[in-house]
């Protein structure tokens, strides 16, 4: 997913991604119903958030159980992270539980987390979700006495048949994904971090998606399992995600259509987590790649957001910082052009990659197409001015009807994601009104679709259409 369009520091945007043509039939999608909350955990205890920013709950990934250091982080609350597992079969518990997991268990799971005491955090650290050994893998568990592990190498090779090419089920710039049933029988997805992460650069790209994953639950967002470093091999389990992506979807590769109530929820689902992110505590995180090949899809077409590889805490708002200075990462065609000019990274950053990606979810366009002619292949601002010349309907993916409730539906995302994409940052909404306004595009295209299926208001529907 990562590599042909990826930014890495000040290089430019490749253009090379192209439209997929239709290859399936249409049919209607499963739509679903919306549970998510948002939730602000907040303290206010700078010791706690120096620490965790510095260095996180995965203070000791890649590194060695230990620790003299840790006691120091111990009183923080910050770092009782609700996936840090203090044992194995609690991991596993954790696991079961998380398969049907639901934001009132993250709720809680936070609440029991925040009540532990400072020598139970000082395990958990221990134990880290992280594993460090040169010695075999069979050894880990007598080796480490009673810290126990939520993961063994034998069980993730047990998992994988060692790594079997028919286990396989993705490839991206951090490595290879696998599919894998641990022992307690939980289906996950277990990345194996390619070679080339091991020196520094990249590897600390890759220990930031373990800090940043393990601080968050949410519904929304791809549940972090835990880690393992074994001689080698770097691994990362998160939770398996069944149906592909977001963009794999609006490319038709699944056999459906994603119909614009999908969109919509999946619109919403995105915008839920993303608040989530920025509201974590007085510290956001930003996540900084927002994009379709970073939402995956549950069977009934619930979004969770992945890939935190380049997520950063954003800057201390106490401290009276705004902006977080940091070298230009994202995704061509969705980085926000204030923060290429800049470098100051805020939750704004996400803001704009939203919009971009509700523009994609109406055009069922990529951010660049650079097959189409000059004027269209920047899909977000041919849509713009597309809708500011009060021609949005021409911009409707082809393959999605017009119909009153979509014409209506298609108005109003686009003109949230115009907001979105404001060149200024203070001029785009927050994550979390981009949510509330989604929540009401919902609301009458609901009314709308619903009023038209009921016999003899066709015309009724019509004007709700004109007007
Ligand atoms: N949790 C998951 N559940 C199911 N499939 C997954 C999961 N994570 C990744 N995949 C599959 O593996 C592929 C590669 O994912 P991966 O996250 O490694 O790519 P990446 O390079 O990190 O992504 P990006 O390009 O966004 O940085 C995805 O396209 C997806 O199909």
């Amino acid at each position: 997913m990562k590599s042909p369009n990826h930014f890495f520091g000040r290089r430019t945007p490749s253009t090379a991604a192209s439209s997929t043509p239709d290859r399936f039939s249409h049919s209607p999608c499963s739509s679903y119903s919306d549970a998510s909350t948002v939730r602000n955990k907040s303290t206010k205890n700078p010791v706690a958030l120096a620490a965790r920013s510095v260095a996180g709950v995965f203070v000791s990934c890649f590194t060695p159980p230990e620790s003299e250091k840790s006691t120091t982080f111990g009183d923080s609350e910050e770092f009782k992270a609700p996936s840090v597992f203090s044992d194995t079969s609690r991991a596993s518990s954790e696991r079961r539980r998380s398969s049907n997991s639901n934001t009132s268990r993250a709720g809680s799971e936070r609440r029991r987390s925040s009540n532990s005491n400072t020598s139970r955090a000082g395990s958990e650290r221990r134990s880290s979700n992280f594993v460090s050994s040169s010695h075999n893998s069979s050894s880990q568990s007598r080796e480490l006495g009673n810290v126990n592990i939520p993961f063994t190498m034998d069980e993730i090779l047990k998992a994988t048949r060692n790594f079997s090419p028919s286990f396989k089920i993705g490839q991206g710039g951090f490595g290879t994904v696998y599919k894998g049933r641990l022992g307690d029988g939980t289906t996950v997805a277990i990345k194996r971090a390619k070679k080339s992460l091991y020196d520094n650069h990249l590897g600390v790209e890759f220990q930031s998606e373990i800090k940043t994953l393990a601080q968050v639950e949410h519904l929304n967002l791809v549940k972090y399992y835990g880690c393992l470093e074994y001689q080698q091999e770097r691994i990362v389990v998160v939770e398996y995600v069944p149906n592909g992506t977001l963009r794999e979807h609006l490319d038709c590769l699944h056999g459906n259509i994603l119909d614009l109530a999908a969109r919509l929820d999946i619109a919403i689902d995105v915008a839920h987590a993303v608040t989530y992110l920025h509201m974590y505590t007085d510290h956001p995180i930003i996540h900084r790649d927002i994009k379709s090949s970073n939402i995956l899809l549950t069977e009934n077409l619930r979004a969770k957001v992945a890939d935190f590889g380049f997520a950063r805490l954003a800057a201390d708002a106490e401290s009276g910082a705004t902006h977080v200075s940091t070298q230009v990462k994202g995704t061509a065609g969705y980085l926000d052009p204030e923060y290429l000019r800049t470098y100051q990274l805020t939750e704004k950053s996400d803001v704009y990659s939203f919009g971009v990606l509700l523009v994609e979810l109406i055009t069922g366009r990529r951010p660049i197409e650079a097959k189409r002619e000059l004027k269209e292949r920047v899909t977000a601002k041919w849509t713009m001015k597309k809708f500011n010349d009060g021609d949005a309907i021409s911009t409707l993916d082809p393959r999605l009807e017009q119909n009153a409730a979509n014409n209506l539906a298609l108005e109003k995302v686009l003109e949230l994601a115009l907001q979105c994409l404001a060149p200024h940052k203070q001029n785009r909404p927050s994550m979390r009104r981009c949510a509330e306004i989604l929540w009401s595009i919902r609301k009458d295209y609901r009314e709308i679709a619903d009023a038209r299926l009921l016999p003899g208001h066709s015309q009724k529907i019509t004007s709700v259409r004109e007007k």
